[in-house]
């Protein structure tokens, strides 16, 4: 089975942010980390599934930076700028949704977008990078000034999330499990 360490099962034990001792790439690792953060095709980013029968290639993050990681790299940014006094929770959470405009600008006018955008040109794609991360490094920096511990938060909401819809019940439904009679 070729994996790229980091997939998970589903099990919550298994979701826990990867470890980032020992190696050295300023996060803590050796792994390669292109323009747009994302790995190369050659670090084993497709998955073989189900005993080795070879699935539809899935999409997967580097496993650095972590979360922790991203709110320390901005904490240390924001001090060294002495912007956490305009860092509060209501204008990073401003600063968050403005930029969550700006990649809904990218989207607009063009119809239904195909997963991978494969219309999408180099400069794009790098355009879209940029304002995800934009959107991320608000989020992490809003959840740390609301002492609200991120990884940790959303294991236990993924936990809510499947029991709320149980694969079973709701396979091949996108109801709202409001929805739901029984
Ligand atoms: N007061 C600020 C200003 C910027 N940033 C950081 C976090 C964001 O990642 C990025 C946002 O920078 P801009 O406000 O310049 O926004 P853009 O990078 O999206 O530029 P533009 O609005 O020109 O697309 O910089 C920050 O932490 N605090």
């Amino acid at each position: 089975m070729a994996t790229n360490g980091n997939k998970a099962s589903g099990h919550p034990d298994e979701m826990l942010p990867v470890s980032s001792s020992g190696r050295s790439n300023g996060f803590g690792t050796s792994q390669p980390v292109l323009e747009n953060g994302a790995a190369t095709e050659s670090s084993s980013h497709s998955n073989m599934l189900n005993g080795g029968t070879a699935q539809p290639e899935r999409f997967t993050f580097s496993p650095q930076p972590t979360i922790e990681d991203i709110r320390r790299l901005q904490a240390e940014f924001t001090d060294e700028r002495d912007w956490n006094k305009f860092h509060q929770p209501r204008n990073l959470l401003l600063a968050m949704v403005g930029e969550v405009g700006e990649v809904a600008e990218l989207f607009q006018w063009r119809g239904e977008v195909a997963e991978g955008l494969p219309d999408w040109s180099e400069s794009e794609r790098e355009q879209l990078a940029q304002e995800l991360s934009d959107v991320l490094i608000y989020l992490v920096e809003l959840a740390e000034k609301c002492r609200v511990d991120l990884p940790q938060a959303v294991i236990r909401k993924m936990a809510l999330n499947r029991l709320k819809y149980p694969a079973s019940k709701v396979h091949g439904s996108a109801k709202k499990y409001t929805e739901y009679k029984d």
